[in-house]
């Protein structure tokens, strides 16, 4: 039985996908062999020794201490795209709710009944107050073109907006999938001085930490608004404050609330919400709890963010999984000491990634339990693991 430890609610549509012969799952569950998580925090976390692997249903991996996992020879898995349709939506509500304050439309509505007022006697007047801009033929600027934020780019093309989005490291795919309207820029300043909206969809790690503050914010259009569906921490809080006061950006929507920030006004704030559509739970957990089985089972890795992917057809009869530092030499270490048993390789691949790499090999008959002894003493090896069929 392998024991799989939930961290977060998972939706059953991916928990379902566990045979229950085969996996005892459970948030209580102790001594993990796998961990499914989506936004709970493990930073801090010890690693027990029997923990292979985690699979965070979800895209955002800045709650992992990915480095320790992977020095400890534990991939990280994560759902590519799975929820980039919650999250373009709800970036198309944010500039409409941004533009014309829908949220402090709604408060007020509700105040005024809420005080007495017969509220249809007074709408046509209060109404002035929530003047907002369209977003048809405005700008918008996107950082980040990934899975989220190419769609988004689409989207607001089919809604009559100029397009222009950075990102310095797209891929070949994704620049096929964009819109061929969506203006690409190298210069991160050319989006920011033509923008009326300003997107961004990348992950949180010490690169892009505060990469709003106040310089970015001084390059942008004043009554800019800004839409912050990534993560808190990209943007300076203090300088998004200062300029929402100054009316440098008009609206700073965001799904990472704190209390600093809500004592601005044209702050709208939600509680991360990006990914909270029961499609996307269900298409994460589906594709986390896949990726995690195939490992456990298999020994492939998928959408590893911080160990080589790596998958190989089934042959032979045993399969070793060997993950170790990517230094020179490994392969003839590992595979010597089969032949000195007499057993043959009948199929082999190996990937690195950084300073680690993953060798697997499919056997045509087993090896002794010494042999797998010796693999794991071998210098450089992190971890072996040795699957049968
Ligand atoms: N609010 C939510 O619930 C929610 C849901 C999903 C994702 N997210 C956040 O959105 C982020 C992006 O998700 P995604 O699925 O689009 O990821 P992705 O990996 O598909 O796309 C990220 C893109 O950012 C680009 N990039 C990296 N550094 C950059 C930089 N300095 N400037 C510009 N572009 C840069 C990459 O090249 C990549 O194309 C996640 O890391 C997560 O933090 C939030
Ligand atoms: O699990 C969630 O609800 C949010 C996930 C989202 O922030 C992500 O990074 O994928």
């Amino acid at each position: 039985m392998y024991r799989i430890q939930t961290m977060n609610k998972i939706s059953p549509v991916g928990l379902n996908r566990f045979p229950s012969e085969l996996y005892e799952v459970g948030d209580a569950v102790q001594d993990p062999q796998g961990i499914l998580v989506r936004s709970a925090k493990l930073l801090d976390l010890e690693f027990n020794p029997s923990l292979l692997a985690i699979a965070r249903a979800g895209v955002g991996v800045n709650n992992i201490p990915l480095d320790r996992c992977a020095a400890a020879g534990i991939p990280v898995f994560s759902t590519p795209g799975a929820n980039a349709n919650a999250v373009k939506e709800l970036v198309i509500c944010a500039m409409l709710m941004g533009s014309r304050d829908i949220p402090g439309a709604i408060r007020w509505v509700r105040e005024q009944a809420a005080s007495g007022v017969d509220v249809s006697t007074v709408v046509e007047k209060g109404k002035s107050a929530f003047i907002g801009p369209e977003l048809y033929k405005k700008t918008l600027g996107i950082i980040g073109l990934g899975a989220i934020g190419s769609i988004v780019a689409n989207t607001a093309i089919s809604l009559g907006m100029d397009v222009y989005g950075y990102d310095p490291f797209l891929s070949v795919d994704t620049a096929l999938r964009l819109d061929r309207h969506v203006h690409v820029v190298k210069d991160i300043n050319d989006l920011y001085k033509r923008s009326d909206y300003i997107t961004m969809h990348i992950h949180y790690t010490e690169k892009t930490a505060h990469m709003i503050d106040a310089d970015a914010i001084a390059a942008m259009k004043r009554g800019v608004r800004v839409i912050n569906l990534a993560r808190g921490e990209i943007v300076d809080d203090e300088a998004m404050l200062t300029a929402l006061d100054t009316g440098m950006v008009a609206a700073y929507i965001t799904d990472f609330p704190n209390n600093r920030l809500l004592t601005a006004p044209h702050v709208i704030a939600m509680p991360h919400l990006g990914a909270s559509t029961p499609e996307s739970e269900q298409n994460c957990a589906a594709m986390a709890v896949d990726t995690l089985r195939d490992y456990l089972e298999s020994g492939n890795i998928r959408s590893s963010v911080n160990l080589p992917e790596m998958t190989m057809d089934r042959s032979g009869v045993q399969r070793l999984c060997v993950l170790h530092k990517n230094v020179p030499g490994m392969l003839a270490n590992i595979t010597s000491l089969f032949g000195r048993d007499g057993v043959n390789v009948e199929n082999l691949s190996n990937k690195s990634r950084g300073d680690y790499a993953y060798t697997m090999v499919d056997l045509g008959s087993k090896v002794g339990d010494n042999v797998i002894e010796d693999v794991r003493r071998t210098a450089n090896v992190i971890r072996v693991r040795s699957l049968e069929w």
